[in-house]
């Protein structure tokens, strides 16, 4: 019971995939994933050291969601490369996602040069897009800055490379933002990472510590943004530019939205928080369930083929 994908030569035997930062900051919780019906994972966002990231408590759910403000905590980038050469070791065929960031630009190109010179063989996603620390903005909300970190990246860097972007909301920000990324040989974007900076009070209070209550919102509340980002780039980069669609994934049905919308593979975030990974097994018969009932037999009968209205 799968879903296969691909993003160029990488195939995936399922679809499916955790969102960064859900149940991908240790190694056991790495494994937990490796072992469930998700296709892949991705690992939570690294820097060169280990962070400990905001205060608790920095992650909560609501109604209609998750809010975080978790601050970028990790292991460090050689946790990861090691437990990666592991999995790897493990399943020589399965293809691993790896996230990085940094906090200054040179940094930036720092952590980029130490994964370049490893035998990483997976597919690297540059994290353009947290939220929270503390007195940094969102890189991709600055189109300028993020063109010369491309520019600088493609220099020197020859993995397969991909970027998590945070969600726009106007059209001229989606040509702009394409327009970069376009003159880029990218392998994929993500759209999009949680909406940056909401609010959950709770009676008279927020609900979580960092920053007076203001983190990145996720989950079912952001679905209808994140298919927009996803459909959004999909109308506008080239095609050798795979989308992964994450965000508000509730069930099947949403995975099919995503996926309808562009995406070739999906991450699921919230869900998977509050749900575990056997999240993945049951998304995946939901959507297989929707697939049979239309009479798709693959991902590519049905990937992007979203109808207007004419
Ligand atoms: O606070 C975080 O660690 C975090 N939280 C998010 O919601 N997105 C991100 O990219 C990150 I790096």
């Amino acid at each position: 019971m799968a879903v296969p994908s691909q993003i160029h030569h990488f195939h995936f035997s399922n679809c499916l995939m955790n969102a960064s930062g859900v149940s991908c900051e240790r190694k056991e919780e790495l494994a937990a994933l490796d072992d469930s019906a998700a296709g892949t994972f991705i690992t939570k966002t690294a820097t060169l050291e280990a962070r400990e990231g905001n205060p608790q408590p920095r992650v909560e759910t609501f109604a209609l969601g998750s809010i975080n403000s978790s601050g970028l905590p990790n292991q460090g980038l050689p946790y990861y490369l090691q437990a990666l050469a592991d999995f790897q070791a493990a399943k020589p065929d399965k293809t691993y996602f790896l996230s990085v960031t940094e906090l200054e630009e040179e940094k930036i190109y720092k952590i980029l040069e130490e994964v370049e010179a490893s035998d990483f063989k997976g597919l690297v996603e540059l994290n353009l897009s947290c939220p929270n620390v503390i007195g940094k903005p969102q890189i991709a909300y600055d189109f300028e800055t993020t063109d010369r970190i491309l520019k600088r990246v493609f220099s020197f860097f020859t993995k397969s490379l991909g970027v998590k972007l945070p969600p726009f909301f106007d059209p001229s920000h989606f040509d702009q933002m394409a327009d970069i990324l376009n003159a880029y040989p990218l392998a994929y974007v993500n759209c999009i990472n949680s909406v940056g900076n909401g609010l959950v009070i709770h009676d008279e209070q927020v609900v979580i510590k960092p920053k007076q209550g203001f983190g990145g919102i996720g989950g079912e509340t952001i679905k209808e943004t994140a298919l927009a980002n996803v459909h959004a780039f999909y109308q506008r980069l080239r095609p050798e530019i795979a989308i992964i669609g994450t965000g508000g994934v509730c069930d099947g049905r949403d995975v099919f939205e995503h996926i309808l919308c562009g995406a070739s593979m999906v991450g699921v975030g919230t869900t998977l928080y509050e749900e575990g990974e056997g999240c993945f097994a049951s998304l995946t018969e939901e959507l297989e369930a929707i697939m049979k009932e239309k009479g798709y037999q693959s991902i590519e009968d049905f990937r992007g083929k979203l109808k207007y209205m004419d």
